[in-house]
């Protein structure tokens, strides 16, 4: 690849109404967007999931715009790839900072994709014309009002709800929505509010059918999580603790959880994203593609890998309009009796709104071979 420059904007867009987890409440959506341009003049982009401030993981907006400036762009300029899947490779030595380095080796998957005429989900081998979806719902002040919610979007067709638990916010808030919504695909997700002291009380969330608990302990632990997958019934599903394939394959090995949601910003990039798939695939583990509440570019990366054959569970790549008044790429993401169509345009699929990108950045850096 003939790699000419890359571009960084920081981000700032108003959700539509704020997202409450375990951790914390966004009102804003910060962070970066990543464009690769070859010497061509095509460009390839990808977003930086990174919140603000460290709450789900280390990583910031901050933290992912220092390595990418220092460490990565200087790597990747130095040494371009003949293809995508080498950039994984050029970026191992650099330790952790998984966000940084998906945003960047994202967009070089698009930009060879968009070189190469292809739909990226195909250069991936995705297989998928239309993927099954699913929204996560966050804490609000009142069950009533998460009964609103989840009312709301199961009438717009969405294949399974999560909704966010905490202490305080969860036996009784999940008994009440199972009971107004006896027969949906539902699911918590915990966001590593608990610990194993907490295990007799998890298992009272066994009698509600629940599909999975999504990440109950801490963020970076598989061997609690082992502990607990034996005194509870409902399958575990891990997120924040895997961040790559040799996570997932420990992980696995200790029965720390039986399903795997894979967010490509939280495992370095599209490559390893896929090699988690394919061990999942190897040994009959589901997983689904989790999300960030991102902007309409990173939403589209999401998508196409969510066509590889073992996301065999609705994800959590909600419709634009759940998050955006105007999102940046044309046209938005829409979601139809739960599904999404996959674009079948070259790149990640979706026109991008200049204006918007414009209108959105709150500053830029590019930097040069
Ligand atoms: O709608 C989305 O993009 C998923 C929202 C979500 O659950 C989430 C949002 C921000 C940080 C962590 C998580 C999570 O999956 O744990
Ligand atoms: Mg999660």
């Amino acid at each position: 690849m003939r790699l000419a420059a890359v571009t960084l904007r920081a981000m700032r867009m108003r959700l539509k109404a704020p997202f409450t987890t375990s951790f914390g409440t966004e009102w804003d959506k910060d962070f970066i967007l990543v464009e690769i341009k070859d010497t061509e003049g095509r460009s390839g982009w990808g977003e930086a999931v990174a919140m603000k401030a460290p709450l789900y993981n280390e990583e910031t907006v901050g933290t992912v715009w220092l390595i990418l400036k220092e460490f990565l762009i200087p790597a990747l300029l130095q040494q371009p790839p003949g293809h995508p899947r080498e950039v994984a490779g050029l970026f191992r030595p650099i330790r952790r900072n998984y966000m940084a380095k998906a945003a960047l080796e994202g967009a070089v998957w698009d930009l060879y994709a968009v070189a190469e005429n292809m739909p990226l989900y195909r250069v991936l081998g995705g297989t998928r014309t239309v993927i099954d979806v699913g929204i996560s719902l966050g804490i609000e002040s009142t069950v009533d009002k998460l009964l609103a919610q989840v009312e709301k979007y199961v009438a717009a067709g969405y294949k399974r709800i999560k909704i966010k638990i905490k202490p305080g916010w969860d036996i009784d808030t999940v008994a009440a929505v199972r009971q107004r919504f006896p027969s949906i695909q539902l699911m918590a997700d915990a966001n590593s509010a608990y610990t194993l002291a907490d295990s007799a009380h998890l298992a009272a969330l066994d009698q509600y059918n629940l599909m999975m608990i999504e990440q109950p302990l801490a963020h970076d632990d598989i061997i609690d999580h082992a502990v607990l997958q034996k005194n509870i019934q409902t399958p575990i599903c891990l997120d924040e603790s895997i961040h790559s394939v040799e996570d997932a394959r420990k992980a696995l090995t200790l029965d720390s959880g039986r399903i795997i949601n894979i967010k490509v910003g939280r495992v370095g990039g599209l490559t390893e994203a896929k090699a988690i798939h394919d061990l999942c695939v190897g040994r009959g583990i589901p997983v689904w593609c989790g999300g960030m509440l991102e902007s309409g570019i990173g939403r589209a990366h999401n998508i196409a890998i969510t066509t590889l054959p073992g996301f065999t569970l609705p994800g959590d790549t909600a419709a634009s309009s759940r998050y955006w008044e105007e999102d940046l790429i044309e046209p938005e993401v829409t979601v139809q009796d739960g599904v999404i169509e996959v674009p079948d345009r070259p790149g990640i699929g979706y026109a991008l709104c200049h204006e918007r990108i414009d209108k959105y950045t709150l500053y830029s850096e590019t930097f040069r071979i």
